[in-house]
């Protein structure tokens, strides 16, 4: 791996040490990048849109070929591709995170916010599974923008050598055409059919999985099944992606390499040394109905869902998980105690940690020691892991799998691929099914007919964003 080449400017921000281990390093030369952040001013982009500014999923609109990771209005949208990094198999997650560190090694950039989301940044997506055909991607976009409580900024990458674009252009380019801003959703259903399974073999492979649990094979096992969704009319995977922020502002609404959802899981926050999960397992589904009603409902649900004996040892699994493949890795981890989060679909028992990292450790490393949690997998993991591949009938692909964003120091968010969907490449329309996905932990008390309809109210937020009504 070659030394740094000269600074174009010395703002520009000294490359980190490089990785002496690497997969990566075996097969390929890093690729040199150049990427410049700079503000934009204030006011263009705004949390909601609106009042002359433009949200940031809005920049969206009509759009194909964009990545999002958006929460209560804020984080980082972006379009085309500066470089993509791939890996595949059990050492995925690592080959991802040497082979991100030593394009960064390799790269240049000025950046004079340093803020979480400027300069360097790659968005990934990781396969549940070390056996999955689904590739682990990492791609940087040429556009990227931010939006944090201090502002917006705009990264632009480019290959070493390139020049950037105008920032002019790049300004008159994000406020979208008035005809795209407005999402006339199709007054016609999707098409909804089954996937690996019908409903009838999932309650079947739900008491599979109770048997197995009760002859000893394993204590809690993540049971996952999908549904292919057909629009009547193509949709954008920008207009997708407003929906899911708009009817899920509290969940990561994302899109990485064609994986998109609204996921309420954070698998680890990592800024400043410092760590943040969110650990989520035990449900109660929600019914449509008016807001009145609703709250009510949620108020008894919460209450019902903190007393559950099932959901409670089903949700000690997960936290337990999670604790124990952090606690090596950190000089101080906290966890709190349960609580209820509620969400427009589902209630959850939730348990937030904080931690504070030993050494070097980056967000990817902390990813890979904690994927996957018994949230989407089960324990122990390798016996649950087992029941899955038997049980399931499906390679989740990057379903249940770790999504998010790492910076050129290694520090990053990411969380865990769920309440998501499979697009196909081009988007999602009449011929071009869209592969919906939705689990849930099976315990010894666990009801066949229960754990169906949880999944259906977990699919319910790509569901209704697809247009079906459920
Ligand atoms: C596996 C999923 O949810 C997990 C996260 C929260 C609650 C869960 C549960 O109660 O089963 C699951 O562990 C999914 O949404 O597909």
């Amino acid at each position: 791996m070659g030394a740094p080449g000269p600074a174009p400017d010395s703002s520009a921000h000294p490359a980190p040490a490089a990785s002496t281990s690497s997969a990566w390093r075996a097969t390929t030369a890093p690729t040199r990048l150049s990427f410049r952040t700079v503000a934009l001013p204030a006011g263009v982009i705004t949390p909601e849109g609106g009042d002359g500014g433009t949200g940031l999923l809005d920049l969206l609109a009509g759009r194909e070929d964009v990545v999002s990771w958006v929460r209560h209005g804020r984080g980082l949208v972006g379009w085309g591709q500066a470089l993509r990094l791939e890996a595949q198999g059990p050492d995925r997650i690592e080959a991802l995170r040497s082979a991100w560190r030593a394009t960064v090694y390799a790269s240049w950039w000025r950046d004079a916010l340093v803020r979480p989301g400027t300069g360097p940044v790659a968005l990934g997506t990781i396969a549940f599974s070390p056996a999955s055909a689904a590739v682990s991607v990492l791609t940087v976009p040429r556009v990227l923008v931010g939006l944090d409580d201090s502002g917006a900024w705009l990264t632009t990458a480019v290959a070493d050598g390139e020049a950037h674009p105008e920032l002019a252009e790049v300004l008159a380019r994000l406020r979208p055409p008035a005809s795209a801003q407005t999402d006339v959703p199709s007054p016609d259903a999707p098409v909804v059919s089954a996937g690996a399974l019908l409903e009838a073999d999932y309650l079947a492979a739900v008491a599979e999985v109770r048997r197995r649990i009760a002859a000893g094979e394993a204590r809690k096992v993540v049971l996952a099944r999908d549904l292919l969704v057909r629009p009547a009319a193509p949709l954008a995977t920008g207009d997708l992606l407003r929906r899911l922020g708009a009817n899920y502002p509290s969940c990561w609404t994302f899109a990485v390499d064609s994986t998109v959802g609204a996921t309420p899981e954070l698998l680890v926050r990592l800024e400043n040394r410092r760590l943040a999960s969110r650990v989520l397992a035990g449900t109660a589904r929600r019914r449509p109905g008016d807001a009145a009603t609703r709250e009510r409902e949620a108020e008894r649900l919460a209450q019902w869902l903190a007393a559950s004996a099932k959901n409670r040892a089903e949700h000690e699994f997960a936290r337990a998980s999670a604790l124990s493949s952090l606690e090596p890795l950190c000089s101080v981890v906290e966890a709190a105690a349960p609580r209820v989060l509620t969400l427009p679909n589902v209630l959850h028992l939730a348990t937030d940690i904080t931690g504070v990292v030993a050494g070097d450790t980056g967000a990817l490393s902390l990813v890979g020691a904690l994927h996957p949690t018994a949230a989407v997998c089960g324990t122990p993991t390798a016996a649950a892991a087992r029941v899955i591949a038997e049980v399931e009938g499906m390679d989740r692909g990057r379903y249940a799998g770790p999504v998010g964003w790492v910076d050129w120091h290694g520090e990053g968010e990411w969380c865990i691929a769920l309440r998501s969907a499979a697009l196909p490449p081009g988007g999602v329309g009449p011929e071009a099914p869209a592969r919906v996905f939705g689990g849930g932990g099976i315990m010894p008390e666990s009801v066949p007919a229960d754990e169906l309809a949880e999944t259906t109210a977990k699919m319910r937020p790509m569901l209704t964003a697809l247009g079906a009504d459920v």
